[in-house]
C-alpha cells in the first residue's frame, strides 16, 4: 500500500491525473513489439517492474511481450525474472513483488506484417481485459524498417475498441528531413498525432527535466539566461565503451544522428527555449518548435568528426569501430563529432553552443555546461593564481552519472592576504536525497500511460531538428569526409579542440 501512496503523491504532483490506481476499472494492456530484443531486455521490462514495485500502474493492468521468437510465456517470464535480478535486486520485498509482476507477463509469438497474428494478439488481449474499458499502450522496440508494419497491423488489428490506443515509437525517426518526413506520413496513415508517443530517453532523466525547475523556478538564473551573460554553452556526451554488438545500427546513422540531432539537441531546445505559457505540453513544445526553428543549420566547417581506433593499454588491446564485424570494411562512420552551432534570436545570437559526442571514449558521462562571461572591471583581476578564462563562473549540470548541479565560483582563501581561489557550490543527487533516482523509461513510460506528451516529440519539432543536421550529413557523406582517428578510451580528436578555440570556446571537461 504504501507504494500506492508514493505514486498517488507522484501523480497528484503532476498536472494530469488520469486515472486513479486503486479504484479505475478500466484495463491497460502494455504490449512490447520486439520483446526478444536488446532494449526491451535492457529497459522496457525493468522499467515496467519499477513502476509496478512503486505501485504507479494501475490495478488491471497486462504485459504482452510479442516478437517472432518462439517463446511461451514461462519462457518470456524467465527471460524477464533474470534481467530483473541482475538490475534491481536492492528494494525491499523485491523476490516477492517480481513474482507477482511476472503473472501479470505473457507472451505472443508473431510477425509484424502479419495482421492475422496482431488479431490473435486482440483476441489475448481481450480475454485478459475482461470486458473492461481497455486501454492499450504498444511500445515498438523493433527496428525501424519494420515500423510501419507493426503500426498497421496495430492499428488496424490490435487497436482498442472503446478506450484509448498509444503507441511508442522508438527513434531513429528517420535519418534525414525526408526519410523523416515520410516516417511521419505514413504514421499519420494509421495513428492520430495524439497517439504517437516519439521517445527521446534523455528528455525522461531527472536533470533534463530539472532543467526548466533551475531556470523558471529559481531569480538568479532566468535573468542571467542570455547573451548579456553567458559566453557558451557546451553539451558533452560520451560513452567510455565503443559500438558493442549495434555496430549493424550503428554504421547506418553514427553518431550526430545517434545522439546529437536528438538526445543533445533536445537539450539544447530546453536550455534555450522561450518562457512557456504554462506546464501544459502544447506549450512547452511550442517553445521548442520555435527556438529550433531560430537556429542556423549546422555547416560543415563548424563539424569535425572522428572514428576510434584500436587502442592497447595495460596489455589489454580494445579494438578499432571497424573491427566490428557488423560494420562495413573502410566505414567513415563518425564515431566522434564535435559540433558548434548558433541560435539566431535576440536573446542567443553569437553565443556558441558547442556540442560534443563520442563513443569509446575516457568516461562516460553526460552534461550542460554554461560558461559565464568575465566580471567587467573586476577588482580582484591581479589576485587570481590562475588565468582569468578560469576565473569566470560555470554552471555545470551533470545529467550522469552521478547527478549533480555544481556552480564555480571565486573566493577568497582563507588567511591574512588576499588569494583567490575557485569553488564549487554543489548539489549532489546522491548525498542530497536517499531515494535512487528512477530510470528515464520509467518516466516515459508512465506519462504514455497517463497520456502526458511533454517529454515526447512533436512532429514539427522533428521536422525542425533535421531541418538543422541534414544538409551537414549529406555533405559529409557525399564529400566522404575521413573522420579523425582516436584511440579507444582516449578524449577523442584534437580538432574538436580547434573548433571550439575557434570561438574563444576551452572545453569545460579538459580537466576531468
Ligand atoms: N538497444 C538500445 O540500447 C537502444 C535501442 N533503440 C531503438 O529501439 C529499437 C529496438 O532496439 P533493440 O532492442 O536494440 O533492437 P534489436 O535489434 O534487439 O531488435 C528487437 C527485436 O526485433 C526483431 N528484429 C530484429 N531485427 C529484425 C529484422 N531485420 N526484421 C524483423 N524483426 C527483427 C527481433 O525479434 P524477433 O526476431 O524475435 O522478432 C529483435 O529481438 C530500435 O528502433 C533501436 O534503434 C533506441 C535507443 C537505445
Ligand atoms: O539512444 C542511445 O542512447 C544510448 C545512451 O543512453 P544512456 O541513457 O545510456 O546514456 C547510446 O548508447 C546509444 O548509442 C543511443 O542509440
Amino acid at each position: 500500500m504504501s507504494f500506492c501512496l508514493q505514486c498517488h503523491q507522484l501523480r497528484n504532483s503532476r498536472k494530469q491525473l488520469v486515472f486513479d490506481v486503486s479504484k479505475d476499472e478500466s484495463t491497460v494492456s502494455i504490449t512490447v513489439v520486439g520483446a526478444s530484443g536488446d532494449l526491451a531486455k535492457k529497459k522496457i521490462f525493468p522499467a515496467l517492474f519499477a513502476l509496478y514495485y512503486e505501485g504507479c500502474l494501475p490495478k488491471h493492468f497486462t504485459i504482452f511481450g510479442y516478437a517472432r521468437s518462439k517463446m511461451t510465456d514461462a519462457e518470456l517470464r524467465n527471460m524477464v525474472s533474470k534481467t530483473l535480478a541482475c538490475r534491481i535486486d536492492k528494494r525491499e520485498n523485491c523476490g516477492e513483488k517480481i513474482d507477482q509482476f511476472l503473472k501479470r507477463c505473457f507472451y505472443h509469438s508473431g510477425q509484424y506484417d502479419s495482421q492475422e497474428n496482431f488479431a490473435e494478439l486482440d483476441k489475448k488481449l481481450k480475454e485478459h481485459e475482461g470486458g473492461r474499458v481497455s486501454n492499450r499502450l504498444f511500445y515498438l522496440s523493433i527496428p525501424p524498417n519494420i515500423f510501419i508494419d507493426a503500426v498497421k497491423c496495430t492499428s488496424s488489428s490490435a487497436s482498442s475498441g472503446i478506450g484509448w490506443t498509444r503507441v511508442i515509437v522508438e527513434k531513429p525517426f528517420g535519418r534525414d528531413s525526408d526519410s523523416s518526413a515520410a516516417l511521419t506520413k505514413a504514421l499519420k496513415q494509421y495513428l492520430e498525432e495524439d497517439q504517437i508517443f516519439r521517445i527521446d530517453h534523455y528528455l525522461g532523466k531527472e536533470l533534463v527535466e530539472n532543467l526548466s525547475v533551475l531556470r523558471f523556478s529559481n531569480l538568479i538564473f532566468e535573468p542571467l539566461w542570455s547573451r548579456q551573460y553567458i559566453r557558451n554553452v557546451q553539451l558533452i556526451f560520451s560513452e567510455d565503451f565503443g559500438t558493442e554488438g549495434r555496430g549493424g545500427y550503428f554504421d547506418n546513422y553514427g553518431i550526430l544522428r545517434d545522439i546529437m540531432q536528438n538526445h543533445l539537441l533536445q537539450i539544447l531546445a530546453l536550455f534555450a527555449m522561450e518562457t512557456p505559457v504554462s506546464l501544459d505540453a502544447e506549450d512547452i513544445r511550442n517553445e521548442k518548435v520555435k527556438v529550433l526553428r531560430s537556429m542556423r543549420p549546422l555547416q560543415l566547417e563548424d563539424v569535425v568528426v572522428g572514428q576510434y581506433k584500436s587502442h592497447t593499454k595495460g596489455g589489454v588491446t580494445y579494438p578499432a569501430y571497424i573491427d566490428d564485424n557488423t560494420v562495413p570494411k573502410g566505414s567513415l562512420t563518425p564515431t566522434f563529432a564535435a559540433a558548434a552551432l548558433f541560435i539566431d534570436n535576440a536573446r542567443w545570437d553569437g553565443v556558441p553552443f558547442l556540442m560534443k559526442a563520442g563513443k569509446a571514449l575516457h568516461k562516460k558521462r553526460a552534461e550542460i555546461r554554461v560558461q559565464f562571461r568575465h566580471v567587467p572591471g573586476n577588482l580582484y583581476n591581479q589576485n587570481f593564481e590562475t588565468d582569468l578564462d578560469q576565473a569566470t563562473n560555470e554552471l555545470i549540470i551533470r545529467v550522469q552519472p552521478d547527478e549533480a548541479i555544481d556552480l564555480k565560483i571565486n573566493n577568497k582563501v582563507p588567511g591574512l592576504g588576499m588569494r583567490l581561489d575557485h569553488s564549487n557550490l554543489n548539489l549532489h543527487y546522491a548525498a542530497r536525497y536517499s531515494k535512487e533516482i528512477p530510470d528515464a523509461y520509467e518516466r516515459l513510460l508512465l506519462d504514455a500511460i497517463e497520456g502526458e506528451r511533454r517529454l515526447f516529440i512533436r512532429s514539427d519539432e522533428l521536422d525542425a531538428a533535421w531541418a538543422l543536421f541534414t544538409p551537414v550529413l549529406k555533405e559529409l557523406e557525399e564529400k566522404n569526409i575521413i573522420p579523425e582517428y582516436y584511440p579507444y578510451g582516449s578524449r577523442g580528436p584534437v580538432g574538436a579542440h580547434y573548433l571550439a578555440a575557434r570561438y574563444n570556446v576551452r572545453w569545460g571537461d579538459l580537466g576531468i
